[in-house]
């Protein structure tokens, strides 16, 4: 076994597909969605600041403006789908290009770097997610079984004295080794 996909516990009984390439010499293996979701618009950004104007001005409940916050950061797409792969070799995921100019959704972190470590991490599995913003006028909705985004495995190379820094046990991802 060198490298490949399984499904996450939690999504077990839920008739996920495993990541599968589509041609004969595609990089990238296709994630679908484990969900139905709903990806607002970010132009709903606009709403943000009238509100953030009315408080300052008219006094609004800060909950509010604390409720648009919530609504309006990037989206996680659960994917059910963990990777396994050897130590120097590391999951590459990117959007779909298809994506941007159909639907208005980016990944606002570029690509997803998904570590070999993240693999059974004792935080979640290893459940890979895929960020999602939408910058279109509509709100978008994804179904699940949708084809959202690819992943592609890659070998990596370490620097010189490589060996010298310390490091950590993953224990989960999205900023669980700190700031
Ligand atoms: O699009 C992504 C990017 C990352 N990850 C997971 C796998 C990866 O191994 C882990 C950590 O990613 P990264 O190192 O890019 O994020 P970080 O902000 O540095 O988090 P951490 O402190 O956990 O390393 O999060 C995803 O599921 N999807
Ligand atoms: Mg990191």
């Amino acid at each position: 076994m060198k490298r490949g996909f399984e499904i996450v516990s939690k999504y077990s009984s839920k008739n996920l597909t495993l990541p599968y390439r589509t041609t004969n010499n595609a990089a990238g293996y296709d994630f679908e969605s484990a969900e139905e979701i709903i990806i607002p618009s970010i132009w709903k950004l606009n709403f943000l600041k009238v509100l953030w104007a009315i408080k300052h001005e008219k006094n609004v409940q800060a909950a509010s403006i604390e409720k648009a916050r919530q609504v309006l950061k990037p989206f996680l797409i659960p994917t059910g789908i963990k990777a396994y792969m050897q130590p120097d070799e590391v999951l590459i995921i990117a959007n779909r290009s298809s994506n941007p100019l159909k639907r208005g959704l980016v990944i606002p972190n570029g690509i997803g770097v998904i570590d070999s470590d993240y693999y059974n991490n004792d935080g979640n599995e290893g459940e890979i997610f895929v960020q999602i913003l939408n910058f279109g006028i509509s709100d978008i909705k994804i179904q699940k079984g949708e084809r959202i985004a690819q992943g592609i495995f890659m070998p990596y190379l370490l620097a010189d004295q490589d060996d010298q820094q310390k490091k950590q046990t993953r224990s989960g991802g999205f900023g669980s080794s700190g700031k």
